[in-house]
């Protein structure tokens, strides 16, 4: 296992590439998801983001990058969806994920933050926050966790937007307030990635604008079409 140190340093400044296929795609199948980290990797991704336990043992073993694993469950009590349970958090560490993402929001949860992260530390690995406001990453930074993530800004009742931009102003935030910040969420070009990046982020995430066919397919449809031309 890598040490936890060597982790953030190996992610520090880089690019994170989250490899996942909408659900129902003819992409969802754990052969594609696993080519696309390695395609990833073969670009300079300094780490995967990666959904499924199944998918995480499959990607673990043919990358030497880290993995930051999730689970995805849609629950009927709570509006968390990502990494809800602790038992989530013990399988993608047994999965081979050195860093595991947890919804931090301060909403309604079936499972304490600080609990989530003292599975993640049971388990020896990174724990990553998932945010969308900063009083969520103020609470989850202040509890030790170790990455914020600004993931889900635009994605709860509080913080919807109708944007299709990241939320900058929120990773300027968070980096003013010493957080090590992963930027996430809509970032689609290498320019905002740098934009995030020179507002202080500790790396950036891009998922569907690499690795999601049918919402880059979407942009350009869009774009050329006829009301929008
Ligand atoms: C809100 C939520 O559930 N976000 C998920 C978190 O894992 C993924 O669906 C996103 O693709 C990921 O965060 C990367 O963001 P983007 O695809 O915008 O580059």
């Amino acid at each position: 296992m890598m040490l936890n140190s060597t982790v953030l340093k190996q992610i520090e400044s880089g690019l994170v590439v989250s490899c996942q296929s909408l659900p129902g795609s003819a992409m969802d199948r754990t052969d594609i998801v696993v080519a696309m980290a390695q395609a990833a990797v073969a670009g300079g991704a300094c780490a995967l983001r990666v959904e499924g336990v199944d998918n995480v043992r499959a990607v673990t073993a043919v990358v030497t990058v880290p993995v930051i694993g999730i689970v995805k469950r849609d629950l009927t009590d709570s509006p968390v969806r990502i990494t809800p349970w602790i038992q989530d958090v013990l399988d993608l560490g047994g999965a081979g994920a050195a860093i595991i993402a947890f919804d931090a929001t301060l909403r309604t949860r079936p499972e304490s933050c600080s609990r989530l992260l003292g599975a993640c530390r049971t388990a020896g690995c990174i724990a990553m926050a998932d945010c969308a406001t900063e009083a969520d990453a103020v609470s989850a930074w202040s509890l030790g966790c170790d990455l914020i993530g600004t993931t889900l800004s635009g994605y709860t009742a509080e913080t919807a937007t109708d944007s299709d931009n990241p939320d900058f102003a929120l990773i300027a935030r968070l980096a003013k307030l010493g957080c090590r910040v992963v930027a996430e969420g809509r970032i689609r070009t290498p320019q905002q990635a740098a934009l995030a990046m020179r507002q202080g982020a500790f790396c950036v995430t891009v998922g569907s604008a690499i690795t999601r066919i049918e919402h880059i397919t979407e942009w350009f449809t869009h774009a050329i079409s006829k009301e929008h031309l």
